[in-house]
């Protein structure tokens, strides 16, 4: 059956950050995710999941950055990573090395290295060979941890220029930086935006087990599964099949910003998982 994480940054936005994780528990998830732990001391983060029994299983490292203040100020003025962005190596391996220590503190077995805009006019070229070699070096430092490291194509709609896009590409960068602990973040809703076919996409990547992590949001308004136009009882399912097959046992993360955000909302909106939680 298919494992579900709450995504704490988006769910529960009727509560402050650090009560979502009882919020997520009580709603009978077993695992969180959220963007980024940053802002709050990794042991506090820690004492939330242990008492809640929850696991960690995926955030992402700072979008750009070099302290905490600037890693929260970078989101806020939209940069979105800096994993292929030329001339920003060391503010790279900055935010990875911090979103490590926090890793270890969380007990979380996967990073996403959050890839970045590719600048007007920048080469296409040059954006994945900083990619590659970036994350060379990420996978050798994550590897002595046990963890593994993600990249996420993003569709352009959401976020414009974003380096990647395509699962393809993602695939190819994957190959080309030959670690084993480097997979891709597949999220199901910028995957339909930009390329669709999502069943076979989904039979095509995972038994490749480059497939680390799933991400989940209906289409077009990134809201709950059932609110849109992916069937996703048929999803599931094959996720579940071809899981079966391949030996795939990782996390789908429910990365969805809830239709209903007033007071309990979100749990409102869990309709659509009570079979699954
Ligand atoms: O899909 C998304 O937006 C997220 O998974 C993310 O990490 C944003 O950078
Ligand atoms: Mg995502």
């Amino acid at each position: 059956m298919p494992r579900f994480a709450a995504n704490l940054s988006m769910m529960y936005p009727d509560l402050p950050f650090l009560d979502r994780f009882e919020a997520a528990a009580q709603d009978g998830f077993k695992a969180v995710e959220y963007l980024f732990p940053y802002a709050f001391p990794a042991q506090e983060l820690a004492a939330r999941l242990k008492a809640n029994g929850l696991q960690q299983v995926l955030f992402n490292t700072p979008s750009g950055g070099t302290d905490t203040d600037s890693f929260a100020k970078a989101w806020e003025s939209g940069s979105r990573g800096t994993a292929s962005v030329p001339g920003r190596e060391a503010e790279f391996r900055t935010g990875f090395a911090q979103a490590l220590d926090y890793a270890e503190a969380l007990n979380c077995p996967r990073i996403h290295a959050m890839v970045g805009l590719r600048g007007e006019g920048a080469s296409g070229e040059a954006a994945d060979a900083t990619l590659v070699s970036n994350l060379q070096w990420a996978a050798r430092e994550a590897a002595k941890a046990g963890r593994d490291v993600l990249i996420e194509p993003i569709n352009t709609r959401s976020v414009p220029g974003f380096h990647l896009n395509r699962q393809d590409h993602a695939l190819r960068i994957v190959q080309a930086v030959g670690a084993a602990n480097v997979k891709v973040q597949m999220d199901l809703f910028h995957c339909q935006i930009v390329e669709g076919d999502l069943s076979t996409k989904i039979a095509q990547y995972l038994p490749t087990g480059r497939v680390g992590h799933f991400q989940i949001a209906e289409v077009p308004h990134r809201h709950e599964p059932g609110t849109g136009e992916v069937n996703w009882a048929h999803i599931f399912k094959t996720i579940d099949e071809v899981s079966a097959a391949c030996g795939w046992d990782g996390w789908i993360g429910c990365e969805y910003n809830p239709a209903d955000a007033s007071v309990g909302g979100t749990s409102r909106g869990l309709s659509w998982a009570r079979g699954y939680l």
